[in-house]
């Protein structure tokens, strides 16, 4: 396979030897888990799912067991700088997770390659498990607000999906209501490690890391983070749930500094991060709204949980491990099956 770019600082031995590391790592898993690795002739394509940041999400039907899978067709052209940090990421992570099998975390059952040597594409198809909508599809379908035990059932799945996660030394860095997957019997998985990264108790210093929406105010200010970003997310996406808006919704990153300012309150000097290059008097003092005025679809008991989410301070954000024992997280568990009025499942 000839070398994608010359120009960006790779030489052609360190590409192949980045596809070759990748091919190594494929084929260990496939070997794995059957006699012949899969392939793609092994699939029957029925539709799209997803459009992803470099490739599609299909449904598939495996014509071995017949089942239906998840397809992310990851497409790598000879335009790019060598394989994507956030592909491997995505791959190790996954191939990590898999291994563990959590059943708040999506499946992952086989990955393999297709190198297309003329047209200089790689093509990497990762099999994971089928779900039915992910939670921004599913909130956007239903006609009316989704009842207190659903709210609490389907949080807690995702608590238990980041404690997992972060006892691992996983920051998801990108939790939000796409790519949380949720299944007709209520299961709910945690999927799409793109920008999952292994950490150690602090790291630091990329803005390129939670979509905006979600982002936490100490990544937004360029300041140290921890695995409780995930948790910030978390608090906007449990609001989310209730009343089927965004918490904050800005349109860059500083607007959604802003947005969060003026109903939250700007941050006072203990909670405005200390390492952040910003200065807290390049901002006007808001007042902080009660939770009540921002999302009156609340439940007092789901408004504690997100103000605990919300801490502008990371060290007293609530972490997923004590998030576990908050009495939100201990429903009176209705088995209901979840279905949108307004949408078929995938
Ligand atoms: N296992 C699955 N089952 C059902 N739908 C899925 C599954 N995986 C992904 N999808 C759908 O496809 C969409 C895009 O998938 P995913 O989040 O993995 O890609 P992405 O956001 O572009 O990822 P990346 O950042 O790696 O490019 C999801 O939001 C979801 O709607
Ligand atoms: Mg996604």
């Amino acid at each position: 396979m000839s070398r994608p770019n010359q120009e960006q600082g790779q030489s052609d031995e360190d590409y192949r030897m980045e596809v070759h590391r990748l091919q190594k790592m494929m084929n260990n898993m496939s070997c794995a888990q059957q006699q012949r690795p899969l392939g793609l002739q092994d699939f029957s394509v029925s539709h799209a799912l997803g459009k992803g940041a470099y490739g599609n999400v299909y449904r598939v039907r495996n014509n071995r067991d017949g089942k239906d899978y998840a397809l992310k067709q990851i497409l790598i052209s000879s335009k790019n700088e060598g394989i994507p940090q956030s592909v491997l990421r995505e791959i190790t992570v996954m191939k990590h997770l898999a291994k563990k099998n959590h059943p708040n975390i999506v499946g992952l059952k086989s990955v393999f390659h297709i190198v297309d040597e003329q047209c200089g594409i790689l093509k990497i198809n990762m099999i994971m498990e089928k779900c039915d909508w992910d939670l921004h599809t599913f909130l956007r379908n239903i006609p009316r607000t989704i009842p207190e035990h659903q709210a609490r059932h389907v949080t807690a799945q995702i608590v238990r999906g980041l404690d997992f996660l972060h006892s691992h030394s996983i920051v998801h860095r990108d939790l939000k209501p796409q790519n949380i997957l949720l299944n007709r019997d209520q299961t709910v998985k945690l999927a799409d490690f793109g920008l999952s990264k292994e950490h150690s108790n602090t790291t630091a210093f990329t803005t390129l890391v939670v979509t905006l929406w979600y982002r936490a105010p100490e990544v937004l200010l360029q300041s140290y983070y921890t695995s409780t970003i995930d948790m910030w997310a978390l608090g906007c996406i449990v609001s989310e749930i209730y009343s089927r808006q965004p918490l904050f919704a800005g349109q860059d990153e500083a607007q959604q500094l802003t947005d969060i300012f003026k109903k939250w309150g700007t941050p006072t000097g203990k909670d405005w991060p200390s390492e952040s290059v910003i200065d807290p008097k390049s901002y006007p003092i808001y007042k902080r709204k009660s939770l009540q005025e921002l999302n009156r679809h609340m439940s007092p008991l789901a408004m504690d949980f997100v103000d605990k989410c919300l801490s502008y301070d990371r060290i007293k954000r609530i972490s997923a491990r004590a998030a576990l024992n908050h009495p939100f997280m201990k429903p009176p568990v209705m088995r209901r099956v979840l279905q949108p009025l307004h949408a078929n499942n995938k």
